[in-house]
């Protein structure tokens, strides 16, 4: 009987790393790179996340504005605002958080925003060029996952990658960062006829699906790197409420190498979304 217990790959050392170069990035521009939030309503999650981006922005020398409208705003109203920020020199990133009230059409809206200051990498401009292999800005949750797994010094190339999940945040993405990076990539998804079977294949497993512990590990290979992105809400034993991944605790018994949830992939996130705000400023005109 051998007991093993999956290495930790804590998030915020390696956000860290990442916001210390972006710190640094930011310091050689003549002015602060500057991202603009839009958020509507006030979805409790959305709040907190937006505060958090907004409050690290400053942290590494970013300027950061949060436009918070009311849930009614029209769509109109919203591309009207989305036309006036791409206009404006002095903004470089754009980020409308998702998701969007029902009234408004989050395509329309996402389709809206200036690819070269689309620091959430959902522009299709900026999605036919990472699929083309020519990624520019891409999307925040794969991209600070690729950082997290070389933060780490863990294998990408020729690793059979198994990703669960075909979001167009996460599932789509991670994909072709994968597949530039030289994975062999398979992309699972609620229909996928023996899950188990395609995930214990898997040497890295990404689990994007947003149900609470459906990576069991029956479903993981002896030392696999398995990356859970779930951030799900539920009541524990005590009815109060926390947050739990899609990945069974479970799974740490058998994998080589397993995010928490949280403090894993979250804090990732931002840190790439700050990256990319840098990186759209650079290669935008100075004034
Ligand atoms: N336009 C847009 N871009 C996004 O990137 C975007 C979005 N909309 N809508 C919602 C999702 C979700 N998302 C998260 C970011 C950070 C954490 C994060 O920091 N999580 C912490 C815990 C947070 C908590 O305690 O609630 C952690 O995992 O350690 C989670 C989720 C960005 N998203």
């Amino acid at each position: 009987m051998t007991a093993t217990t999956a290495r930790v790959l804590a998030g915020p050392p390696a956000a860290e790393a990442l916001l210390a170069s972006v710190a640094a990035r930011a310091a050689r521009l003549p002015t602060p790179p500057t991202l603009v939030m839009v958020r509507l309503g006030d979805d409790p999650a959305s709040v907190s996340y937006v505060r958090g981006k907004d409050r690290k922005a400053r942290e590494v020398g970013l300027r950061s504005t949060v436009h918070a409208l009311p849930a009614e705003t029209s769509q109109a109203e919203l591309l009207a605002l989305i036309a006036e920020l791409n206009a404006d020199e002095s903004v470089n990133g754009i980020l409308v958080q998702l998701p969007l009230p029902p009234h408004v059409n989050e395509e329309a809206v996402l389709h809206a925003i200036d690819p070269r200051k689309d620091v959430d990498g959902f522009h299709p401009v900026n999605v036919g060029e990472l699929w083309a292999g020519r990624p520019t800005l891409t999307p925040c949750t794969p991209a600070g996952i690729m950082f997290l797994l070389s933060h780490y010094g863990l294998p990408v190339a020729r690793q059979r990658a198994v990703i669960v999940g075909r979001s167009h945040i996460v599932g789509r993405p991670m994909a072709a960062l994968l597949l530039n990076a030289d994975a062999t990539v398979t992309v699972a998804h609620s229909r996928t006829v023996d899950l188990a079977a395609v995930t214990r294949e898997a040497d890295l497993l990404v689990a994007a699906v947003g149900r609470p512990h459906l990576i069991t590990p029956d479903m993981v290979k002896p030392g696999a790197t398995v990356i859970d992105v779930g951030i799900n809400r539920v009541l524990g034993p005590d009815r109060r409420a926390h947050l739990t991944g899609d990945v069974h605790p479970d799974v740490a018994g058998v994998a080589g190498a397993l995010t928490p949830v949280p403090g894993g992939v979250g804090p990732m996130t931002i840190a790439q979304l700050l990256a990319n705000t840098v990186t759209a400023a650079e290669r935008q005109p100075t004034r």
